[in-house]
């Protein structure tokens, strides 16, 4: 092995060769790219000052202007592929590949190929290294040696593989190197897997398992579900998928096109290195409560932390309403609510400007009435806003021959008239009063401009009173909470999905036709209501859902299988595939059979052999003797390590923690605000850990005050999972019973001492 090693070394040596100059080149092309824009730049500025009284002089200037402007947007964009490919060269240059398969088609076509994060082409068009996401790749990921199938474009083919061979090439050297008929061999994994937590996130291109793969690769499917344990490689598996779809359709998809809800602001920033580590431009993420925030500015919509918070204050009744707005079934009485709408039930409401009413919403109502009742809601409401924008044109050109108007373009300075004269140039006009009579009408439309603009954004309908119409007929007792919430500017979180739906439909807005893939991570978070609307908003995405329901913190349990049934049913889509993770890559095998133990039906769980230290559950009489084990845990794991994380059944507990040890650490209280992840102790609560992990966790406390509910199992278990390669359990009193079923063979028991 050690001469293959050798000449393994030379072809890395060689390749880095081709590398550089290749970095050479691009690196001189993307220099002189950007001279020659800055010089196109420079000439564009200075003809955009050019005199420009001649009518001649002027329309020639204008056509100079706009081709240098087409000229460098041009040259932006060659910049932006040639920094793209700068990028590529210099990732390859520090580790060129991580695979190499030999296979042989027939008797005697052999061939051997290395794959890396990026394809590398040499100067006779022979591929020198193949992307990872090329067809033939997918073999390193799927095959084991002798016959195997790959997916090409042009249908299925096969192949003999003969050799596997893994490498880690750090800074062009090759520091581990296998040959295996594994899957894809677990010394390389386990090597990974045993490093300590980062700040972000990394890929796994070198190491993704055929599962996950399957995942990655699948373009066939229109609902895409996964359902994976804690540490399964979800989020990492659709990070890797997102990167093969922009590969796979690069003519036709690009990352603006695709979303990605996460749970929250920490964890975004935890994988927003991965795309580009991979050479691509990420997708657009943002959270649930940015998406709601966005959509109803002018009110505080309560969060799905909020809402965790406050749960246990909530009465039985209000926690049946929240259940049953949060249901399919309440998203279907609002579509039959709009099909079946009339005239006098839409709740129009006035258009003002200042204190003067420009709309009546009797007379918007009387439009409304007046058109034919054969035509849909949606329709008639558009028409009602056609009908609305020409009244309100009339009204503006009724308006600009007026005193006032007129008074004020006799004021206006030089630079005002130009400014409102925009691209139109002065003289273009043939007589001197048409001018004027462009500018006044410029005037009286800005004087417009707010009404426009609640024309335009459908503001002449109150959804929020169309919404209480709607409950007063549908669920009239949870009618009094929301009118209460509204007036102190409120939404409470299961009244969102239902109200924008209902805004939608009644409008026929608020839907983006452009995103061609929607990703929602922590499924098990979300309601069907919310699922509904998010499928409803963004109608031509394809979805990939990936949860694990034994993390639902927020939601009942749903099994996998009655999930997929409500989802295809719901959403009434037709090619649907579900794909189960059920290994678990994060935590050492010690932590994974302590928390698979957590679950009625953890046996399912495989862990990964990786060995560690068995958990400790630390046994504390007193709050006292707790907080004396919570130091000497924290000094012990701070001794080799700059962060630990202790993570807590709520804010509450979080922020008492927070008080207690703050003067002892560097200790930092995270809140749903954070996006960055400090070093020294980190205090918690669950929901904020989600989706992430770390080399300590301290879980505090848990005794049965805390998880004594059935439905805390999840929220424990969520806990256990964070954890790489260190758990600690702090428990005051009674111990949760949970815990307390759990073979003691599981965990080191250990007494708290009191002082
Ligand atoms: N194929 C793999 N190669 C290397 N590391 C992997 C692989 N799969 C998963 N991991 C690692 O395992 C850890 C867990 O992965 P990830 O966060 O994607 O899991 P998850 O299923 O989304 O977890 P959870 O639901 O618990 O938040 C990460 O550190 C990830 O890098």
């Amino acid at each position: 092995m050690e001469k293959e090693r050798q000449i393994e070394q030379q072809r890395v040596a060689m390749v880095r060769h081709e590398i550089s100059n290749q970095l050479l080149q691009a690196q001189t092309v993307y220099d002189k790219a950007q001279k020659e824009r800055s010089l196109v730049e420079k000439n564009y500025v200075q003809n955009a000052r050019i005199n420009t009284f001649e009518i001649d002089d002027r329309m020639e200037t204008n056509a100079e202007i706009q081709q240098q402007k087409q000229l460098v947007a041009k040259n932006i964009e060659n910049e932006q592929i040639l920094n793209k490919q700068i990028k590529e060269l210099k990732q390859l240059n520090n580790s060129p590949y991580f695979g190499r398969i030999d296979i042989q088609d027939s008797a005697d076509d052999n061939e051997t190929l290395y794959i890396g994060t990026a394809s590398l082409v040499g100067s006779n068009q022979e591929f020198i290294i193949y992307d990872w996401r090329a067809p033939i790749s997918s073999i390193y990921y799927n095959g084991r040696l002798g016959e195997v199938e790959y997916e090409t474009p042009m249908g299925k083919q096969t192949t003999n593989l003969k050799r596997k061979r893994q490498f880690t090439i750090n800074n062009g050297i090759i520091k581990n190197m296998f040959d295996t008929n594994e899957l894809v061999g677990d010394e390389i994994l386990k090597s990974v897997l045993g490093e300590h937590s980062d700040e972000y996130m990394h890929n796994i291109v070198a190491t993704i398992q055929k599962e996950q793969n399957d995942i990655i690769r699948d373009t066939k499917h229109d609902l895409l579900l996964v359902q994976g344990v804690a540490g399964s490689g979800k989020t990492s598996a659709i990070l890797q998928r997102i990167a093969f779809l922009l590969y796979h359709s690069r003519t036709s998809l690009n990352a603006d096109q695709i979303v990605l809800f996460s749970p929250n602001l920490l964890f975004s920033r935890y994988i927003s290195e991965v795309l580009p580590s991979l050479g691509e431009r990420n997708m657009r993420q943002l959270t649930l409560a940015e998406f709601l925030a966005q959509r109803f500015q002018g009110l505080t919509v309560e969060t799905l932390f909020e809402r965790y918070e406050k749960k246990p204050t909530l009465s039985k009744k209000q926690r049946n309403i929240q259940q049953l707005k949060e249901q399919a079934s309440f998203m279907q009485q609002i579509k039959d609510y709009v099909a079946s709408l009339n005239s006098k039930q839409l709740q129009f409401t006035d258009i003002m400007l200042g204190g003067t009413t420009i709309f009546n919403h009797t007379e918007i109502s009387e439009i409304f009435a007046n058109l034919p009742t054969t035509m849909k809601t949606p329709q008639r409401f558009f028409e009602t806003k056609n009908k609305l924008i020409k009244r309100l044109n009339k009204l503006v050109n009724k308006e600009s021959r007026s005193d006032w108007v007129l008074e004020k373009i006799d004021i206006l300075s030089d630079e005002q008239y130009n400014a409102y004269l925009e691209n139109k140039q002065r003289g273009l006009f043939q007589e001197i009063s048409d001018e004027e009579h462009y500018i006044a009408h410029q005037i009286v439309k800005q004087h417009y401009a707010v009404v426009y603009d609640a024309l335009y954004n459908n503001y002449f309908i109150d959804i929020y009173a169309q919404y209480e119409d709607f409950l007063q007929l549908n669920l009239k007792s949870a009618l009094p909470l929301f009118v209460e919430h509204l007036e102190l500017h409120k939404l409470a979180l299961e009244d969102c999905a239902p109200l924008l739906y209902l805004r939608d439909l009644i409008t026929d807005s608020g839907r983006n036709h452009t995103i061609a893939h929607l990703f929602i991570d922590e499924i098990q978070d979300y309601t069907l209501s919310q699922l509904i609307y998010l499928h409803f908003a963004f109608p031509n995405a394809k979805l990939t859902l990936l949860g694990d329901s034994e993390q639902a913190l927020f939601n009942p349990l749903v099994s996998n299988s009655s999930l997929l049934d409500s989802l295809e049913k719901t959403l009434n889509i037709k090619k649907t595939r579900t794909i189960a993770l059920n290994k678990s890559y994060r935590s050492t095998t010690e932590i994974t059979n302590f928390m698979k133990s957590l679950l009625p039906d953890g046996d399912k769980i495989q862990a990964f052999t990786r060995s560690g230290n068995k958990p400790h559950i630390v046994f504390a009489n007193d709050n006292t003797a707790a907080e004396q084990a919570l130091y000497v845990h924290i000094h012990k794991a701070l001794e080799n390590n700059d962060q630990i994380a202790i993570i807590t059944a709520n804010m509450q507990e979080s922020n008492q923690i927070y008080n207690k040890l703050n003067k002892r650490f560097p200790t930092t209280l995270l809140t749903d605000a954070d996006r960055v992840l400090p070093k020294g102790v980190i205090i918690l609560p669950i929901y904020l850990a989600k989706g992430l992990e770390f080399d300590n966790v301290i879980a505090y406390d848990v005794s049965s005050k805390n998880y004594s509910h059935p439905s805390s199992i999840g929220i424990l278990y969520t806990i256990c999972s964070r954890a790489m390669h260190h758990l600690i359990l702090i428990s005051i009193e009674e111990l949760a019973p949970v815990l307390s079923t759990i073979d003691p063979n599981l965990y080191i028991k250990e007494q708290a001492s009191t002082f």
